[in-house]
């Protein structure tokens, strides 16, 4: 029922494409009076009149009459694109707004965008909220995972909404209160960068097995279903399954994967995780390597240019599937998914590390083991292992790396072999994994007790005199190298 005359609403949405459509309809099938707004008409009108019956909407053709159709406090959610649009919008909106009404931007923006907006907002006495929402379109109509910033009087309000119309899992929401200003936007961009790797990761796992082995979509389709009843199981394991045994709806035979030009795109929230983590300081490696291979898949004059120029590895080169015998082929398969779950925990544990670091540099107290909690349904990386990760936090919340959880530690120390044989796999089949080597690399450089960065300090005093630390004593300390060689401490 929809209802353009008297009736209040509690809520309101802006900018209904394909989430704020589904959010909007989402929170009027759970009871709420919601008031729909769109810079176009076209859209309001579209989703009054198509959805109208699953709830109480109240359109509103310009931003005053939105604004004058909501009850006070106002509870607004901007649902537009990223940067300059929600600005536009909140410019719009604000002088409109009264001191104590809410206004929630739900799209992906920078997090740092979220802070000034915050911080301008809160001058007019308006409550600005940064949410991450995700799940897509399907998770916003069904319910999503929400990563709700900003202050705790703003959440009181809008807590138990959002806590209605996210999913649950184990019959607690996917929903929980994140932390002041940008926490709640932070988190989401460090989930989409998980979202990078992971995909990443997969899609390693699926190039390896297609010309490693020589399997059709359609069988490696198979492998992904069967991995998806274990450890792996999750929502993109379960819909690589789907991608891979689709067949191109225009050819017969031909698989849908082999039609798709092979240049990744990307909206932002990966790169910006990867610029946030060298301000951080965190090795986000598993990440980085994600938006790269992202970046080297759309350079495609460069790789137009390289075929036939650059050889691979010689006979039985990648598409013949002459690297793996077919006794061996079973082995392959077993190793190449111990090395994807053990790359995808150190992807999670960069990723959940760079979740403390940006709390504890912006003073958030976000709780890790509470974002592993709402991460379990709703959102792109829900997985059967984020229980896991859930229970590691909550044995101790203090863990220096997830990695060193004794579940974690015990599942990717069993995997080494397995991951080692396909990285070197890879490398000799000239078959590019830098998702597999980077986590492998990584989780060889954390368990080393003696790093390389010794001979670094010692490269960065003698050509700049940057002092390096001594391992037996405390202090700075500086070698002379171009007079007579004697160490002093500076
Ligand atoms: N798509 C997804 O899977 C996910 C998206 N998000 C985020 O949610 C937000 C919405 O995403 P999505 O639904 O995909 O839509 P888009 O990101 O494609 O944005 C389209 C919406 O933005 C509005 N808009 C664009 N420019 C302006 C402007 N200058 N002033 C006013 N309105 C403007 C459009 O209005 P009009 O119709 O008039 O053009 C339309 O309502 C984005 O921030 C996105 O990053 C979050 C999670 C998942
Ligand atoms: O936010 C999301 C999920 O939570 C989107 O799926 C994400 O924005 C997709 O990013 P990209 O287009 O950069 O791959």
């Amino acid at each position: 029922m929809s209802d353009e005359t008297t009736q209040k609403a509690q809520i309101g949405v802006t900018g209904l494409a394909v989430m704020g459509r589904n959010l909007a309809r989402n929170i009027a099938r759970h009871g709420y009076v919601t008031a729909v707004h769109n810079r176009t008409d076209a859209k309001t009108k579209a989703l009054v009149e198509e959805f109208g019956h699953e709830g109480t909407f109240v359109p509103g053709y310009t931003a005053q009459e939105f604004v004058d159709s909501l009850e006070s406090p106002r509870t607004i959610v901007i649902m537009v694109k990223a940067g300059a649009p929600t600005d536009a919008v909140i410019d719009e909106l604000a002088p409109l707004l009264s001191e104590g009404d809410i206004l929630v931007d739900g799209g992906n923006a920078h997090f740092l965008d979220t802070r000034r907006r915050e911080a301008a907002l809160r001058e007019k006495g308006i409550h600005f909220a940064g949410v991450g929402v995700s799940g897509g379109e399907e998770g916003a109509l069904l319910g999503p995972s929400i990563m709700p910033g900003g202050s705790e009087h703003a959440y009181a309000k809008l807590g138990p909404i959002l806590a209605d119309i996210a999913v649950s899992v184990d019959g607690t929401p996917c929903s929980t209160h994140v932390g002041p200003d940008g926490a709640g936007h932070f988190v989401k961009m460090v989930h989409n960068g998980i979202e990078y790797a992971d995909m990443q990761l997969i899609a390693e796992a699926y190039d390896l097995l297609r010309h490693g082995l020589g399997r059709t979509p359609k069988q490696l389709a198979e492998v992904f279903t069967s991995w998806n009843s274990g450890d792996l199981e999750s929502f993109l394991i379960e819909i690589t399954a789907r991608v891979l045994e689709k067949d191109d709806p225009t050819q017969e035979g031909v698989a849908l994967v082999d039609v798709i030009l092979d240049e990744a795109e990307q909206k932002g929230t990966g790169r910006w995780t990867v610029q946030t983590a060298l301000d951080l300081g965190t090795p986000v490696s598993g990440i980085a390597e994600a938006v790269f291979a992202r970046a080297l898949s759309g350079h495609a004059e460069q790789r137009g240019a390289a075929q036939g120029v650059l050889p691979g590895p010689g006979a039985g080169a990648e598409g013949t599937g002459g690297f793996v015998a077919e006794a061996d082929a079973d082995a392959f398969v077993d190793d190449v998914r111990a090395a994807l779950y053990a790359s995808k925990v150190v992807a999670y544990a960069q990723g959940f590390d760079m979740i403390r670091a940006g709390s504890l540099e912006y003073g958030w107290g976000v709780d890790p083991g509470a974002m592993a909690t709402i991460w379990r349904g709703g959102c792109i990386i829900r997985a059967k292992f984020l229980d896991r990760i859930k229970d590691a936090y909550a044995k101790n919340p203090e863990l220096p790396s997830l990695l060193l959880d004794p579940y974690f530690a015990d599942a990717v120390t069993r995997g080494q072999e397995a991951w080692r044989r396909v990285v070197v796999h890879s490398v000799t089949a000239g078959i590019p994994a830098p998702g597999f080597a980077s986590a492998l690399a990584y989780y060889d450089g954390l368990r080393r007790e003696r790093s390389s960065a010794a001979l670094v300090q010692g490269l960065r005093d003698l050509f700049g005199a940057h002092t390096y630390k001594r391992t037996d004593r405390e202090g700075s300390f500086h070698v002379q190298w171009s007079s007579d060689g004697t160490e002093v401490r500076s």
